[in-house]
């Protein structure tokens, strides 16, 4: 009789669910790696190398190819054959932006290169960031976003979405039916025939509104920008990607609750200045045990900035570009977003 469990060609039997690590854990690789990554960013600028080239994002191999060219193999390599971690060179990345030699950035250009490639950082990133997906950890948030819309859609209109941060081509957005086509991107694509690798913030801008979406799902994303600044000019860029030939465009901000009621910066009504002075006005809000989930509106017949913050100079970022204590208490995170 056949065995009723599936097993490998190893005789193992196969593994049903994929290696699981704890939130803290996963929390602490993905900061590492988005620490790396924006070194790996700064460096490049000061080097000059760009990060997309011919509309192919720089590689290992164009990265090798570069460092070729300024006859710096050497201390790539340095770098990259390393120890991980590497303590003098762990203190030269924090300062990479006061680095003066190029010695020193294409050393720890290559340390960073194989943390990511060779030493697990990528492969262990994309684990991380699945976490948040995890039926006991919410699970898939577009499924809010899949409810308010079944309400608020016009049934003769086709929604284009585009997903950033994406992690499945199965989510509630993609296969419900009521977004067509869902364009997905992510930093580090899990399935690139479905999602496309890219930085949002390398995206080319489009050249016209049928490059453009009705919706723009920015779910558990910004959390994981590193600075507030970055955090601000992602939300700035969406306007660029935002259909102008509809009165009506979206965004689905989904963030972890404490990044609004325990931030001593940020409050849900900041955040809400914020969007409003970028052109959008909150329509619908689900708050769950430890998620926040915003549906902004943006109406281009009704561009009219509401701002609760009275200190904000009319047509300017004013106080939303200072970081601004909004309440503190012991135990307090720092999350904010800068104009
Ligand atoms: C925790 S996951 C969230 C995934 C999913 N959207 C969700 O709601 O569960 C965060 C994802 O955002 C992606 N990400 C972060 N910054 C990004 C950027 N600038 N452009 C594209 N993807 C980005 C990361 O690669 C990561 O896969």
């Amino acid at each position: 009789m056949l065995s009723r469990h599936r097993k490998t060609v190893t005789g193992n039997p196969v593994l049903k669910r994929r290696p699981t690590i704890k939130p803290v854990k996963a929390r602490r690789i993905i900061r590492r790696f988005h620490l790396l990554i924006n070194k790996r960013r700064i460096i490049c600028a000061q080097l000059k190398l760009k990060l997309v080239e011919n509309g192919e994002e720089l590689n290992e191999k164009l990265i090798k190819k570069k460092i070729k060219s300024l006859n710096m193999e050497k201390d790539y390599d340095e770098g990259w054959n390393a120890s991980h971690p590497d303590s003098v060179i762990e203190n030269c990345m924090l300062k990479v932006q006061v680095l003066p030699s190029n010695k020193d950035l294409v050393r720890i250009l290559g340390y960073i290169m194989s943390e990511i490639l060779q030493k697990g950082g990528l492969q262990n990133y994309q684990l991380a960031s699945t976490i948040g997906q995890d039926k006991n950890r919410g699970g898939d948030s577009s499924k809010v976003l899949v409810d308010w819309f079944r309400k608020i859609r016009d049934p003769n209109h086709r929604y284009r979405a585009l997903e950033i941060g994406s992690l499945s081509a199965k989510n509630a957005i993609s296969i419900s039916g009521v977004f067509e086509p869902v364009v997905r991107i992510d930093l580090n694509s899990n399935d690139p025939a479905y999602i496309e690798r890219q930085d949002f913030m390398d995206r080319p801008d489009p050249a016209s509104d049928a490059e453009r979406f009705d919706l723009i799902s920015c779910s558990l994303v910004l959390n994981f920008v590193p600075t507030p600044q970055l955090r601000g000019a992602m939300l700035s860029r969406f306007q660029n990607f935002l259909r102008m030939d509809v009165k009506s465009t979206y965004v689905f901000l989904v963030l972890p609750l404490p990044c609004v009621s325990n931030s001593r910066y940020m409050s849900e009504s900041r955040l809400c200045d914020i969007m409003s002075f970028l052109g959008y006005e909150k329509t619908h809000k689900h708050e769950s045990y430890k998620i926040i989930y915003l549906l902004f509106e943006r109406n281009t017949e009704n561009t009219s900035v509401k701002l609760s913050n009275d200190a904000i100079e009319p047509g300017t970022a004013g106080a939303l570009s200072k970081k601004q204590i909004v309440r503190d208490k012991p135990g307090m995170n720092n999350f904010s977003v800068l104009l």
